[in-house]
């Protein structure tokens, strides 16, 4: 009986000295206001529950930056959007460890030297290299929109429907058909009959290994995830790096890559593993794609309005070639277009899911924009999270609803001020944010021109906030659609 005391009694010290060693916290003079939170699992419940919500509600008992604790992490959420700027240059502010972490924990690699690979990844995806990589994308999405009408899934090949038929698909499906294949192939090139690292089979993997993203990311092993762990197994089987390399049709971004990681005597494992990376801020540009056309099967008004749009794009340069030519554009063109560059922001709006963390390297004060000064704690994060921002009914009028034109010659404002970055899908490093705006643009340009699409009787799906963390959030449900090639379209190339 004294034994089991004494177990209890030391049980018990010992949970008491790790809630104050790692759970408890003192608020320290001028330091921001905390949140309550539950003993031990601080905020986790109420911000898993709907993020949005609980940071609304926290603003407003709070003000404008307050700290929450998830577990043992203290996090400083700054609410406002005036203060974005401040924030992204705060050079205590730093993006290197959680980039570290994704990479570590979830694709299982280090890259040596990570800021020299970021500015790369930077430069292949502007200029010249953003016009190659754009001329390829339009190719492949060309052939991709030949092909969904010609063979089934399983690459059968079929005739051509006649007399305006109909042919039926999941949304998702139709989009991993087109957009995702067409990214993959830019990126890769032409896979042989051979490779099983083909689009199809990785975005089928990538749907199942994305379902548990945030918990790896976390820290959790990929091995208490059985699903998780065999979708990475057939990601990694990819052809070795020498095969990648005597590829023609290889992009320029993962041609350098691999011949700089090969350089620092990194293992075939880790550029498998920055590969599948590349593709997963990539497939973004996939989710934004099916969003984008959701949106405009659920709004006809939208499809309507951004088919005329495109209709009479395609009339002016038809002025100056001959039918059977293709209309050429370029990024001048596209980005000319004011409802379709609205509806891309609109999509962006209400499916982005990002957190803007960043670790904090030192001891720092921070100065918001209204001059008031807190001083945040080396070791937590701070955080901007743009969902809060992008659903505010101070600075967008029916936050939840999807409204094509809401972008279209407007400001935002915010306590009287306008909003200068009113959405922040990208947070404030990603290189590849004009490219991947383009590349969905120029998808849907190509899909109104090319094809009748209609979603199915009762279909409608919705974001999946459980998934708060992804930069855009999947779907809750695919929805089925049918789709037909117009009678007659001018074929679009991009140069
Ligand atoms: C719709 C598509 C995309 C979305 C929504 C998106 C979003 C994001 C976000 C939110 C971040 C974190 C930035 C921050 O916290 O400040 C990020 C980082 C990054 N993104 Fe994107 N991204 C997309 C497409 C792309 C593409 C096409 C590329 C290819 C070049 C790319 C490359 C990167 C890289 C390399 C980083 C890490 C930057 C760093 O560590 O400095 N992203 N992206």
């Amino acid at each position: 009986m004294v034994a089991i005391s004494m177990y209890l009694f030391a049980a018990s010290v010992a949970l008491v000295a790790v809630y104050l060693k790692y759970l408890y916290r003192r608020r320290r003079r001028d330091e921001p206001p905390m949140v309550p939170g539950g003993l031990i699992w601080g905020n986790c419940k109420e911000f898993g529950e709907h993020a949005v919500r609980f940071l609304h509600k926290s603003n407003k008992s709070c003000g404008d930056i307050f700290t929450i604790r998830l577990l043992h992490q203290y996090l400083t959420i700054v609410m406002d959007p005036h203060s974005y700027d401040r924030f992204t240059r705060e050079k205590n502010f730093d993006f290197d460890p959680i980039q570290k972490q994704v990479n570590h924990n979830v694709f299982s690699f280090e890259l040596i030297n990570p800021r020299k690979m970021l500015k790369e990844a930077g430069k292949t995806v502007r200029g010249h290299y953003m016009n190659n990589i754009m001329q390829s994308f339009s190719k492949y999405l060309n052939e991709t929109f030949a092909d969904i009408s010609t063979k089934d899934i399983l690459g059968n090949l079929h005739e051509i429907p006649k007399g305006g038929k109909w042919c039926t698909s999941n949304l998702r499906v139709l989009t991993a058909r087109t957009v995702f294949t067409s990214l993959f192939k830019t990126i890769f090139g032409n896979p042989r009959p051979e490779d099983t690292f083909e689009p199809m089979s990785v975005f089928e993997n990538f749907e199942i290994y994305h379902k548990y993203f945030n918990y790896m990311w976390l820290g959790l092993p990929s091995s208490l995830f059985p699903a998780a762990t065999k979708a990475l197994k057939a990601l990694v089987k990819q052809p070795c790096s020498s095969d990648l390399l005597s590829r023609e049709d290889l992009s320029h971004y993962i041609r350098f890559s691999t011949e700089y990681m090969l350089n620092c005597n990194q293992a075939e494992a880790e550029i498998m593993g920055h590969n599948l990376v590349y593709l997963h801020v990539n497939y973004n540009t996939f989710r934004v794609s099916f969003w984008a056309m959701y949106f405009l099967l659920e709004h006809r008004e939208a499809w309507v309005a951004l088919s005329t749009e495109v209709q009479a794009a395609i009339d002016e340069k038809k002025q100056y070639c001959s039918n059977d030519e293709p209309v050429v554009f370029n990024l001048e063109d596209v980005d000319s277009l004011p409802i379709l560059d609205s509806i891309v922001k609109e999509t962006m709006r209400t499916t982005s899911g990002v957190f803007m963390v960043r670790a904090i390297a030192e001891d720092t004060e921070f100065e918001m924009e209204n001059g008031q000064k807190y001083y945040l704690r080396k070791g937590d994060k701070v955080a901007m999270y743009p969902p809060a921002l992008h659903k505010d009914p101070e600075i967008f009028e029916e936050p939840e609803q999807f409204k094509y034109d809401r972008f279209v010659d407007a400001t935002f404002y915010k306590n009287g001020r306008e909003v200068k970055n009113p959405v922040i899908a990208f947070g404030s490093l990603c290189p590849g944010k004009r490219l991947a705006i383009t590349q969905s643009k120029w998808f849907l340009m190509c899909l109104v021109n090319m094809f009748d699409l209609e979603l199915l009787e009762g279909q409608s799906t919705c974001p999946d906030s459980a998934y708060h963390g992804h930069e855009i959030l999947p779907p809750k449900n695919d929805v089925e659609v049918r789709f037909r090639h117009k009678d007659s379209f001018q074929t679009l190339s991009f140069e």
